[in-house]
């Protein structure tokens, strides 16, 4: 520790933070650089909206920390404050059907939710479009995270459902972005043909940054939430080079906010590269702990039971989470599915002694990290 605490040392009522808010989660940066030409394709595609047609339907996907839903948050922000656009963001790993996000564009646009005792999709995709006709307003949906919906098998009646409201009621326009981050899903291959047919989107693809960028972002940020000269250029340097391996953003940002947090709790004025390696053992399963949170009852009980059963063969597997469910196999089957897509679990086909192949299911992290994140 250092010898003179005037210097070193933090006080109680002192803090390495200025902004901590600015490393949470919901929050939308002022700057967003390095991403000029995937915005300057998104305003191309919403032009349209602004004088008062339909916008060109898009497609945003790439690995999931690039910027999608920032690109989108900040642009929606744009819309709100400097037209008359409406727009709605729905986050679909929460609103994983059709009449989910329909319940949740009939919030954005009537400022308050339709009514529990529940009312017919129908009545509710009538309300919202006969008050988009009323009040001579487009609307642009984004479908957050949209592979969510594909998981419930709701994505093509969904997207046909928006795709088709200017014929199902005469004068409504409403524009779609759908945000995938999940790139072994085709997006468009999945859909049904008969969405395939009205559905011919905008590409906008999010590379990930690379280490330079990470760098420059990551320094904006660190100079908005912690007070001058707590994180220096090699720290900074080692939570870039961090991040790049794991190539999303958050990891970065989450391991700026831990590593500070470490530094205060040994009293230190300044972040060192021990806080941020400390930092990493948390930060680096950041995605892990994103993809758990959405999970229903159901599929945390099978991912429980894969973390008992690592690496055992499919059938041990099922045995096992019937026993504590009741659960049938199809239903099984289809967690099964949705696991290995969220990139939860590895399914890998493998021989068993001669009797034909089965399905080992194992874990695509350490079992004490998921259990511990359960
Ligand atoms: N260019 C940028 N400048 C500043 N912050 C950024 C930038 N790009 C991303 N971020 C930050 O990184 C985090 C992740 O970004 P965002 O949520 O937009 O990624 P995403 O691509 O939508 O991820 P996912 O596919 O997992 O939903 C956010 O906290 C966001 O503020």
């Amino acid at each position: 520790m250092p010898d003179d605490p005037e210097e070193g040392m933090l006080s109680w009522d002192e803090s390495v933070f200025r902004d901590e808010h600015v490393f949470e989660i919901d929050y939308v940066p002022e700057s967003f650089k390095h991403r000029e030409s995937q915005m300057q394709s998104l305003k191309y595609a919403l032009r349209p909206a602004v004088r008062g047609s339909r916008p060109l339907n898009t497609i945003v996907s790439g690995p999931p920390g690039t910027g999608k839903t920032t690109a989108v948050q900040k642009l929606f922000g744009e819309l709100s404050a400097e037209t008359d656009v409406r727009n709605v963001r729905v986050n679909c790993q929460v609103d994983s059907t059709r009449y989910a996000v329909f319940s949740r564009i009939f919030e954005a646009i009537f400022d308050y939710e339709p009514p529990s005792s529940g009312i017919s999709f129908k009545k509710l995709f009538g309300q919202i479009t006969d008050r988009l006709v009323e009040d001579d307003e487009v609307l642009v949906v984004a479908l957050d995270d949209v592979n969510y919906l594909f998981y419930e098998n709701e994505a093509s009646d969904t997207l046909y459902s928006l795709l088709r409201a200017h014929e199902a009621h005469s004068g409504a326009r409403i524009g779609v972005i759908i945000i995938s981050s999940d790139l072994s899903l085709d997006v468009i291959e999945e859909l049904d043909t008969r969405v395939q047919s009205v559905f011919r989107p905008e590409e906008v693809y999010f590379p990930v940054y690379d280490e330079r960028d990470i760098v420059d972002i990551l320094r904006e940020r660190a100079k908005r939430g912690f007070h001058e000269g707590v994180v220096g250029t090699p720290e900074l340097d080692r939570v870039a080079e961090l991040t790049a391996e794991k190539g999303d953003l958050r990891v970065g940002i989450d391991l700026l906010r831990r590593a500070g947090l470490n530094a205060e709790m040994r009293a230190s004025r300044t972040v060192n590269v021990g806080d941020v390696e400390e930092a990493y053992e948390k930060s680096k399963y950041i995605h892990l702990s994103r993809s758990l949170r959405g999970l229903s009852e159901s599929e945390t009980a099978l991912v429980r039971v894969i973390a008992e059963h690592d690496g055992e063969q499919a059938g041990e597997v099922y045995d096992a989470f019937h026993e504590d469910t009741g659960l049938g196999y199809t239903r099984y089957s289809e967690i099964t599915n949705k696991l290995d897509q969220l990139g939860i679990i590895e399914a890998a086909y493998t021989d068993v002694g001669g009797r034909g192949r089965s399905r080992a299911l194992s874990l695509a992290y350490d079992p004490e990290a998921v259990l511990d994140r359960l």
